[in-house]
Formats: structure tokens, C-alpha cells, sequence
């Protein structure tokens, strides 16, 4: 492994990754896989998680041919440089922010969309010019071995690495020394994972999971409500990240939310959901034991059957939940909609708050002011109101989660700049000593006058105030020239102050 790792380093080392036209090539390979392997990957995930074709191209191919396109389209821009604001010291040099690659990043995906949570990171790995070694996660095993299998076809080899295994692997790779971990997964890993950067001051993105609340307004649509909390929850059977973990509304409108989600899994699976093509399987033995615990001592109102050897659970919901009970303290991440009745939407503010942050947060109202005041008076890593999932779905949002739920983002732009360092540059000149002169010991009361006036001094925008800043900048540059060549007294130097010498105020402090 540790000399797989030097390849990844020495290749970064040579510079070849940084190029415009090389990221560019190495995303146009990605795309070209996507098209010339589509049938492997839509199999791999449907072996994986039980997913229909149909399902696995819309919701895992569909954001990566949405996230090449547009990462393609505007990276010549994203890697230009972009220039500073200067003040009257530094007006005559050149002063930019410049992206810069990180360097080698460990980039470790999770199982639940095993092919969109691993290329999405790497599009941005790719973008801002670094190398990857790419973890994904075992236990989505088929979709492991196939990008094991494809991304040394289409990407260069010894800039980006594949590395297979589970947690002895992943132990052994979290020793090494990367310039950035982007881990996706659940909270307990996600510390692991901190902790070992930490050992090499690496910067982490952790995105992490957490159970994201979904409030039901007594003013809403319920049947439209009702179906898009469906969609969301069943999606994938309950394994996605944002799915909405629990639904809080008044206790009036408990029995109704049961009848129409009932109503929609009948639309949307038909009579036999076991038979449906779109409806998913749990990962494994272990998830699917850990979710049936949770039902233990529940009042189920839909749903509970099960079957261990195909993991199937069906979709179900929990009425009158007590906030206590063990399947309101973890996350869910299975086809379980617990229903915990609140009075109020103030009382759902406080039921949130009084949690960890979550990934998502979810509103159904037709009151925009309540969407409001509930957005102003939660935090959460995103939210989507009168919807669920879909703020994962506009790669012009940063996604990411917020406190237990996660630190930093991604998509698009965001990808992009979680992967670069924003370089801060000053290009000045050996000429013009005279103005430089003030920083220089002995100090003085004048110069530091000067000093104020040169780097506090700002002025209006506008065509005559950036004219009378460069008058100003030049007939101070000249006067301290002259002054500073003077003897200087007992008193300290005889520098004329600023305030002395512009008697109007052009500008503002
Ligand atoms: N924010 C997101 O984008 C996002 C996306 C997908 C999943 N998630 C979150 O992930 C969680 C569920 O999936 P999961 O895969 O983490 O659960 P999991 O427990 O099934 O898998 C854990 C993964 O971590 C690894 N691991 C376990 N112990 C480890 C150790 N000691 N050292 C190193 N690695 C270790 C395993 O090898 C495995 O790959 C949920 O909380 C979900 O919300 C978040
Ligand atoms: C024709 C149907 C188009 C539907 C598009 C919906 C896309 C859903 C994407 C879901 C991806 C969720 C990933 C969540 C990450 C965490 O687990």
C-alpha cells in the first residue's frame, strides 16, 4: 500500500496533474466512461443495493453527467486567478487569489450510492489538480471491484489510485499522510477518521449522516406533501443520507399523514412490493438486523413485514413516537418513518434544537412566513421546504452537514474549492523603496500616521476616486521620498503628517 501511495506522490510531485488541459482530458475520460461502461456501472449498483436500472441512472449516472458537464463548462474559469483589492501601499503592485491543487487527497466513499458519493468528490478531486487514492466502501462490493476494474482504463495511472479492502485497509491508509481526507459515512467512522488526520494536521470534509426532521404544517397539501415524503423515505429503502428520519406535526393530522403515505406506496410499489422493481433491498445482514431492533416496543400503523433472506423491509410507519424511544436516537437509514406528535411548529423548533444538527431539514407549509421563521430558528447542513432530497440535486448549493452531521461541502464550485487552496499573492517590485520606507525602524509617531493613512484609507468606488487615490498615492510616495532622505532630528523625523499635507477627506475610515 505505502508504495502504491509514493506512485500517487511522486506522479503529484511531477506537476502533470496541475495543467488546465490535463484536468480537462482526465474529466472528458470520465465522461467517455460513463458512456462507453454505463451498462457495467447501472449493474454493479442494481448487484449492490437490488436496484432497478431505471433507478440506479437516475439517481446515481444522471448527477455525474450533470456534474461533468458543468465542471468541464466553467473550469477554465474556476482556475484563473482572481484579483485583490489593494490599498495605497500595494496600489501600484499586482495582487491576485490563486487556486492551487492540495496535493495527494484520500478520498473514502460510502456504500448507499456507491458510485455518485465516490465520482461526484473525485470529479472535484480531479478538477482542482490533485491526485486521488480512492477508497470505496466494501460493503457496496460490486460497485468496488468495477472502479478498481475501470477508472485505470480511462484515468491516468499513477495519479489516481483505487485501493480495495474494509476497515483493516482503511486503518492502514488513515497512517499515511495525505494533504486532504474527504470521507463520506457515518459519524463514528467520521471521528476515526479526524482523529487520524489530526496526527498529520490534515484537513478533513467529513460528510456524515444524522436524523434530519421533516415538519408537516396543518396549512399544507397534504396528499402532495405526503407523496414527496414517500418518494423521499422509500427511496433507496431508506438508505440515503437526507431521506427525512421522522416526521413531527400536530397530533390531528398524525392519522392522516398515515392514510396518504399508505395511499402512495400503493401508487408508487403496487399491491406486492416484494414484486416492485423499485423498491431496494438493505446493504446487509448487519444493517438489516440493526433497523429491526428498532421497531422493537413500536406501535406500527403501516407496514413491519419483513424477510431476512432477501433483506427486505417493508415501507413502515410509527405512530405516536416517544421522543425517548431507541429508534428517535439514532438514524434510521432504513424504510422506517417514526411520527412524533408535537403541538406546534415553536414546539418543533425546540425538538430540533434540542438534537444534534442534522444533515437535512424538511418543511411542508403553504406559509412562507412559518418557512421562514422554522429556517431562521434551526440550523441544519441543507433544507429543502415543500420537497425532501432535492437541495442534493442543484450543484449551485454547497452540500455538506453542519456540527455531528459534518464539516465542509461539495458540488460544482463548492467541489472545487474544498479541494484547492486559495493562494494569496503580491507580486511587488524592487523600485519604489521611497514609500516602503515607512515600515522600516527607527519608528516614529509620524510614520505611523502614515502608516494609518496608506493602509486604512479607503475610497469611494468610482472612476474620480480611483483617480484621485492614484494622485494621492503618487504625491505621498514622492513626499516621503523626499522626507525620509532628510537628517533626522532629536525629535525623531521630520515627516510631514498626512493630515498636514491632504487637508480634504476624499475618503472614509
Ligand atoms: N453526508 C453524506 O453525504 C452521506 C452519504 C452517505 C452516507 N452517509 C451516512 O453514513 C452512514 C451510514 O453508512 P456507513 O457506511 O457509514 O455505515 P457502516 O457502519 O455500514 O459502514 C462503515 C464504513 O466505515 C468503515 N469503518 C468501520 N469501522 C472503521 C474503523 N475503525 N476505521 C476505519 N474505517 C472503519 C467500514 O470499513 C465501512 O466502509 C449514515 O449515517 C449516513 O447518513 C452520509
Ligand atoms: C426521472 C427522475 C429523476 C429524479 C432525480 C432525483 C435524483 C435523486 C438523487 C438522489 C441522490 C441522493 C444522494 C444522497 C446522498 C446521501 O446518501
Amino acid at each position: 500500500m505505502e508504495s502504491r501511495i509514493q506512485r500517487v506522490r511522486d506522479a503529484f510531485a511531477s506537476g502533470r496533474s496541475r495543467p488546465l488541459r490535463f484536468r480537462l482530458q482526465q474529466l472528458e475520460a470520465l465522461r467517455r466512461m460513463m458512456q462507453e461502461r454505463e451498462k457495467d456501472i447501472l449493474q454493479a449498483i442494481g448487484a449492490d443495493l437490488c436496484k432497478s436500472e431505471f433507478n440506479a441512472y437516475s439517481q446515481e449516472v444522471i448527477t455525474i453527467l450533470g456534474e461533468l458537464d458543468l465542471v468541464l463548462e466553467n473550469l477554465p474559469e474556476w482556475v484563473t486567478a482572481t484579483p485583490a483589492k489593494k490599498n495605497l501601499l500595494t496600489m501600484l503592485d499586482e495582487a491576485y487569489v490563486q487556486p492551487e491543487p492540495l496535493g495527494v487527497v484520500l478520498l473514502i466513499g460510502a456504500w448507499n450510492y456507491p458510485f455518485v458519493l465516490t465520482i461526484q468528490p473525485l470529479i472535484g478531486a480531479i478538477a482542482a489538480g490533485n491526485a486521488v487514492i480512492i477508497k470505496p466502501s466494501e460493503l457496496s462490493e460490486k460497485t468496488a471491484q468495477l472502479l478498481a476494474k475501470l477508472l485505470p482504463q480511462y484515468l491516468d495511472q499513477d495519479l489516481y489510485a483505487v485501493i480495495n479492502g474494509g476497515i483493516p485497509e482503511t486503518t492502514e491508509l488513515l497512517k499515511q499522510r495525505f494533504d486532504h481526507i474527504f470521507y463520506t459515512g457515518n459519524t463514528a467512522v467520521g471521528k476515526i477518521v479526524m482523529e487520524a488526520a489530526a496526527k498529520h494536521l490534515t484537513p478533513v470534509t467529513l460528510e456524515l449522516g444524522g436524523k434530519s426532521p421533516c415538519y408537516v404544517d396543518t396549512d399544507c397539501d397534504l396528499d402532495i406533501a405526503c407523496r414527496r415524503i414517500t418518494w423521499g423515505k422509500y427511496m433507496n429503502c431508506g438508505q440515503t443520507c437526507i431521506a427525512p428520519d421522522y416526521v413531527l406535526c400536530e397530533p390531528s393530522l398524525q392519522h392522516q399523514i398515515v392514510q396518504k403515505i399508505k395511499e402512495t406506496v400503493k401508487e408508487f410499489y403496487g399491491e406486492n412490493i416484494k414484486e416492485s422493481p423499485d423498491y431496494e433491498r438493505i446493504i446487509n445482514l448487519r444493517h438489516f438486523k440493526r433497523i429491526l431492533n428498532l421497531l422493537e416496543g413500536q406501535k406500527i400503523a403501516f407496514g413491519g413485514e419483513t424477510d431476512e433472506a432477501t433483506r427486505y423491509i417493508a415501507p413502515t410507519i410509527l405512530t405516536d413516537v416517544d421522543p425517548e424511544a431507541r429508534v428517535m436516537q439514532e438514524e434510521i437509514f432504513g424504510p422506517i418513518l417514526p411520527i412524533v406528535p408535537v403541538k406546534d411548529a415553536d414546539e418543533a423548533i425546540k425538538f430540533i434544537n434540542s438534537r444534534e444538527k442534522p444533515l437535512a431539514f424538511y418543511i411542508f407549509s403553504h406559509n412562507d412566513k412559518l418557512v421562514r421563521r422554522m429556517i431562521d430558528g434551526t440550523s441544519s447542513g441543507g433544507v429543502t421546504a415543500n420537497d425532501v432530497i432535492m437541495h442534493f440535486t442543484l450543484s449551485s448549493l454547497p452540500f455538506g452537514g453542519v456540527g455531528s452531521s459534518g464539516m465542509g461541502a461539495y458540488h460544482g464550485k463548492y467541489s472545487f474549492d474544498t479541494f484547492s487552496h486559495q493562494r494569496p499573492c503580491l507580486l511587488k517590485s524592487l523600485k519604489r523603496e521611497g514609500a516602503n520606507k515607512l515600515r522600516y525602524p527607527p519608528n516614529s509617531q509620524s510614520k505611523v500616521d502614515w502608516a494609518k493613512f496608506f493602509i486604512l484609507k479607503r475610497f469611494n468606488r468610482g472612476k474620480l476616486g480611483l483617480l484621485l487615490l492614484a494622485l494621492l498615492g503618487v504625491v505621498a510616495a514622492v513626499l516621503l521620498k523626499l522626507r525620509l532622505h532628510c537628517p533626522i532630528s532629536s525629535d525623531g523625523p521630520q515627516i510631514p503628517r498626512p493630515s498636514s499635507v491632504f487637508k480634504s477627506e476624499a475618503g472614509y475610515y
